[in-house]
């Protein structure tokens, strides 16, 4: 047996958004998700629904009809477009879910107004740029976005835009509108043969670049997570930023707006283009610094810009960027084809269907992603560790306070094959909800913990064997607090139980040092007694007078007539005058009531 250690600060973060692990991450689709009800909300909201009523979701910008049917069927649906701020943050607190697409900032404001009831914030469209991420991720509001349906259409506006700027479409269209016919001044410059960069090879640069490829260009590209073989299998060689820069005919954006790629484009990164260079935006607008593309445009650096985004939206009227005669612009179109509005509706409407539901959404962007074959295997297990953790919670003395919590994962499976943030997240979930007003779900449960200032380090042994099952048991310790149950005290001092799945069910099989072996389900008094006959009748006859029904006893001894301790699970809570009783037999040295 080997034991291996994670590092202790494992307060990973669960905001995957952007970040380059999530685009690692295999992308899952709409169908894998898994039900998850254990996350299902204990609604600590002064709006909550009415138990049983159905959900409302405010859909803030024009949805796809399809999208609106799905969410019809299962929500009442309050369509309430072009809202103000303030009335956004009004009608939050009656909603459950809100969808918006780019045009709707959901603030943290939005997050605080909603008074705990917001659960699913659906971005109808792929960048999240408007929702504040670590708010939403503070309140426990899982945020999903359609990350797949307008891929193409956002890489044809791309492709529509280098074509139009290259031929000035734009601008002779306005001139002969006006009565002009000049053809020589809208000669323009071909793309055949041209070097394209394409800054940010994900979907929608890889699709453009597969494109631009059909039109005969040489195309390059620059994003620091892309898997080189990827591009090598449409021709594409990654390079530099730099090389990008300065051997491009042809720029084209499409990473994400993030504070590192925030005005990427700017009067240093101008310097290095060659002249001459001809910039495509339909990323966000805010990856460049706009009024150096302005000196740029006018420097002749950049001799063309075709942009469908903008730092401000709509911008301003007499923004100098939009009404240089050098640049085309398209008012954020990139994803409005009827195609991709239908898609992301149907996308997003299923995703936060799902989300309401409780199911762990596959486009979550503040949660982890956890593929759908490792959730069905884990899912007793997530059972387990909430019990475990609301188990072990309880058997804190009173004013001890938890703050050093070892979670100890017992697998035949290489540490690599087995994801425990879904355990430690329920188990985060177990210890703090009996003891707070929280609620702890997969997205804030590492947040609350750190919050609470609980540490909670997880550890492996690695068991020989064969790795059939994902876990044999989860042990978890709670370190330098005193126990209302001495007994659950082990030999080095912390407060520790341990479980195991048997046949589906979740059991307490050790507590303290002593074996036991008990179904997790629900109640349970633990006692220390010395072993002697009859002590299971005399308890049990207690609680039948009650008429509390008991499912279960275990006795886990360390000897025969030494110290015993004796798991019961009841169906009931007896009274306080019934454990009171029980605390009077003579035998019991101590016992404690447990709430599963
Ligand atoms: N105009 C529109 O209507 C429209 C439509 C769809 C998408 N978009 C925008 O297009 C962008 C890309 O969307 P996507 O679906 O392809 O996302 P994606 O996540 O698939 O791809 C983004 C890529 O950018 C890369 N990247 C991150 N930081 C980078 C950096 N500093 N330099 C270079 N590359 C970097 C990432 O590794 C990733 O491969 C997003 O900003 C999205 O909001 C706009
Ligand atoms: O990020 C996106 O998906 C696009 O920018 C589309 O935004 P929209 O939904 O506001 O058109």
């Amino acid at each position: 047996m080997a034991t291996t250690t994670t590092p202790t600060s494992r307060f990973l973060s669960v905001t995957a958004a952007a970040s380059p692990s999530r685009r690692r991450l295999p992308l899952l689709s709409p169908s894998l998700r898994l039900p998850l009800r254990q996350f299902r909300r204990i609604s600590v909201s002064a709006h909550a629904a009415p138990l049983g009523a159905k959900p409302t979701v405010l859909v803030a910008e024009k949805l796809g009809e399809a999208g609106l049917e799905l969410l019809k069927g299962f929500a009442n649906v309050d369509c309430s477009y072009n809202l103000t701020q303030e009335e956004l943050c009004t009608k939050i607190s009656l909603c459950d879910a809100l969808i918006v697409r780019s045009g709707t900032k959901v603030s943290r404001e939005v997050f605080e107004s909603s008074a705990g009831r917001l659960r699913v914030v659906g971005r109808a469209g792929v960048g999240i740029d408007n929702v504040d991420l670590a708010a939403a991720t503070e309140h426990g509001c899982i945020v999903v976005n359609a990350p797949t349906a307008n891929t193409v259409a956002a890489a044809e506006h791309g492709i529509a835009l280098l074509a139009a700027m290259a031929r000035n479409i734009a601008q002779a269209d306005a001139s002969l509108k006006v009565g002009k016919w000049l053809r020589s001044k809208y000669v323009g410059v071909s793309l055949v043969g041209k070097t394209l960069a394409v800054l940010g090879f994900g979907k929608v640069g890889s699709e453009v670049a597969r494109r631009a490829k059909g039109l005969g260009m040489h195309v390059i590209a620059h994003d620091p997570y892309a898997a080189a073989d990827r591009a090598r299998a449409i021709g594409v060689d990654l390079v530099t930023f730099d090389e990008a820069l300065s051997t491009a005919d042809f720029i084209s954006l499409h990473m994400p707006l993030t504070a590192s790629t925030a005005k990427i484009l700017n009067d240093e990164t101008f310097a290095k283009m060659k002249k001459g260079v001809r910039i495509v935006n339909v990323a966000r607008g805010g990856v460049i610094d706009e009024e150096a593309l302005v000196r740029a445009l006018d420097s002749g650096i950049v001799a063309q810009a075709a942009l469908d985004v903008f730092t401000e939206e709509p911008p301003p009227a007499d923004s100098k960027l939009v009404l240089h005669e050098n640049v085309t612009v398209t008012p954020h179109l990139g994803a409005s084809t009827a195609e991709a509005q239908e898609g992301v509706a149907v996308e997003i409407a299923e995703a936060v269907v799902g989300a309401l539901k409780g199911e762990l959404a596959a486009t979550a962007v503040n949660a982890p992603m956890v593929p759908a074959e490792v959730l069905s295997e884990l899912a007793p297990f997530v059972i387990l560790a909430e019990k475990l953790g609301r188990l072990v919670v309880q058997l804190v003395a009173g004013g001890s306070g938890v703050k050093s919590v070892k979670v100890t994962y017992a697998s035949a499976r290489a540490p690599d094959d087995l994801d425990t943030r879904l355990l430690r997240a329920m188990i985060t979930k177990g210890l703090i909800e009996p003891i707070s007003s929280a609620f702890v779900n997969l997205v804030n449960a590492d947040f609350i913990a750190k919050q609470r200032g609980v540490r909670i380090t997880e550890e492996r042994i690695l068991l020989d064997g064969s790795p059939e099952s994902p876990l044999e048991y989860i042990q978890v310790q709670i370190a330098n607090v005193e126990s209302k149950f001495a007994s659950a005290i082990s030999e080095t001092g912390e407060i520790s139980v341990e479980g195991r799945i048997k046949d589906g069910i979740p059991h307490l099989t050790k507590v303290g040092s002593f074996q036991v072996d008990v179904s997790m389900e629900g109640s349970l008094i633990l006692c220390r007694q010395v072993d002697q006959p009859g002590m299971i009748g005399t308890v049990g006859s207690i609680l039948g007078e009650q008429n509390i029904n008991v499912s279960f006893m275990s006795v886990g001894r360390i000897a025969p007539r030494k110290q015993a301790v004796m798991a019961i699970g009841v169906d009931e809570e007896p009274c306080k005058e019934s454990l009171k009783k029980i605390g009077e037999i003579p035998a019991i040295d101590e016992f404690v009531f447990l709430k599963l």
